[in-house]
């Protein structure tokens, strides 16, 4: 649970238009506290409103989930906490012993008691959409501003923003700009404040909004993304740029993937075996990751096995291109940054043109699978792929270090009868015979095949007489 990292902001200002803030970040010690040099000495103190803030915690990437335990565990400790205003307390420091150090919990005490008293005042959420020292943007952020996009008045935003896709508009909150919403009869507001959202409510439902409320907005974006057309493709150049990214619009499934039967039931089963291996993976002290390398020439299907498997497991694919990144805190970076649920592609990487930077990084890399990183991000599945498996380093195809090395090889019978159902929905033809024959010693590429049978897709014998004289030829 991550209450201990979570940030108090307690502060104050005053009506008018000067504020006077007084900040507090982290566990300080409570006589160390000093309020702002500007403020007017002469400010009457009985003005001062002291509005309640919470930062949400973003370091590093934190999977929607971890919100959502994080808001019930605060909710749960500020409970405990207003049991502790109202009777012994007991509840509070067995959770607090267990969350914060012993040094810091008379301060979380005084000022969880201070928030709980104070129950007039208005209580505000910080969401900042940066995680600290990067450019990544947080995902609590990204949800919130997504779910917002369907709350915001059109007639009263100056700017909009055109997703594509969809050929639809959704518009965004513009800085300064509030927004007004309505949880179970409960009144919040959101502000855009530069470069963080803020949610005030009125402090008496804070156990509400943190529990029930923050979590429907993460539900609903989520949601909301998946209407708009599910899994994403991102392409890594390198750390210094936000990955570009698009719908993964590619509707390859282990349907349509024409590959051996044999080997299509043993993937799916480790995925299978993968996807439900958590505890597994925890038990025998492993980073709960897998490895494919993917080996084949061109045109055989490395990428449609790609595609299979994250529309299988409904994970984003992040393609990172090695021969671009030339150290090792850019490469730590941005797989770091990389959410779990992630297929981490890396096609040809063995062809980059300059050799010695290839074995550079990829040994950075392999140091990286292996080493304390890997443990940042669950679910994580790296693939590499390569046209010809001779030109790959021992050290990936060492014993133990790639889950499973899949072959994919030239067009098979099987994987034509697959073709040739996806293309010309026929099972069986007086030409399959031929095609079985011809398939024994022509080495030709699904893709190819495929090519061919998609050139008459409504008259399906003359597209196997057409694919038959392409084989004999
Ligand atoms: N095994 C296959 N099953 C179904 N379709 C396939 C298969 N292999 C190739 N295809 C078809 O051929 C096209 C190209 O294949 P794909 O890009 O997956 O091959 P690749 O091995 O990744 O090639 P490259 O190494 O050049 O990237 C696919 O979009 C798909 O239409």
């Amino acid at each position: 649970m991550a209450f201990p990292c979570m940030k108090m902001i307690n502060s104050g200002c005053t009506h008018g238009s000067n504020p006077s803030r007084l900040f507090l970040r982290g566990p300080v010690p409570l006589n160390s506290l000093d309020s702002n040099p500007n403020r007017n000495p002469n400010q009457n103190q009985n003005q001062i409103i002291k509005p309640n803030r919470v930062q949400i915690p973003n370091a590093g990437y934190r999977h929607p989930s971890s919100y959502v335990a994080s808001f019930a565990a605060f909710a749960m400790v500020t409970r405990s906490v207003a049991n502790d205003v109202l009777t012994v307390g007991k509840e509070f420091r067995a959770l607090a012993d267990e969350f914060i150090p012993r040094e810091y919990q008379d301060y979380y005490i005084h000022e969880m008691k201070k928030i709980i008293l104070n129950n007039d005042s208005q209580f505000t959420v910080v969401i900042d959409e940066y995680q600290p020292q990067s450019n990544v943007q947080d995902e609590m952020f990204k949800a919130v501003e997504t779910y917002l996009t369907t709350k915001v008045d059109e007639s009263s935003v100056r700017k909009i923003n055109v997703c594509k896709n969809k050929e639809t508009l959704s518009v965004k909150l513009n800085e300064n700009e509030e927004i007004f919403d309505e949880f179970d009869g409960v009144q919040v507001k959101w502000s855009k404040i530069g470069a963080c959202y803020e949610l005030t409510f009125h402090n008496r439902h804070r156990f509400m909004i943190l529990e029930s409320y923050l979590p429907y907005v993460l539900e609903q974006s989520n949601a909301i993304k998946s209407e708009e057309g599910g899994l994403k493709y991102h392409m890594i150049d390198d750390k210094y740029h936000e990955p570009k990214t698009v719908i993964l619009d590619n509707p390859m499934t282990f349907q349509t993937l024409a590959i051996e039967p044999e080997l299509k039931k043993s993937i799916i089963e480790d995925l299978n075996n993968f996807k439900n291996g958590k505890e597994y993976y925890r038990r025998i002290g492993k980073a709960w990751k897998r490895g494919y390398l993917i080996h084949g020439p061109s045109g055989t299907g490395k990428s449609s096995l790609i595609s299979s498997i994250a529309n299988y497991l409904n994970y984003d694919v992040y393609d990172i291109d090695l021969s671009n990144v030339d150290s090792d805190s850019q490469l730590k970076n941005i797989l770091l940054e990389i959410p779990s649920k992630s297929i981490l592609v890396f096609e040809d990487f063995d062809e980059c043109e300059n050799v010695q930077n290839r074995k550079d990084t990829f040994s950075r890399l392999l140091k990286f699978m292996d080493g304390m990183w890997s443990c940042c991000g669950e679910e994580r599945i790296f693939v590499f792929t390569t046209k010809c498996i001779d030109n790959v380093d021992y050290t990936l195809l060492r014993p133990g270090r790639m889950d499973m090395h899949i072959h994919m090889p030239y067009c098979t019978f099987p994987a034509f009868k697959q073709l040739a159902f996806n293309y010309l929905d026929v099972e069986d033809h007086r030409l399959f015979e031929r095609v079985d024959e011809l398939l024994q010693y022509v080495n030709v590429t699904p893709a190819e095949v495929a090519g061919e049978l998609m050139k008459c897709t409504r008259d399906p014998t003359l597209s196997l007489e057409r694919l038959v004289a392409y084989l004999e030829r």
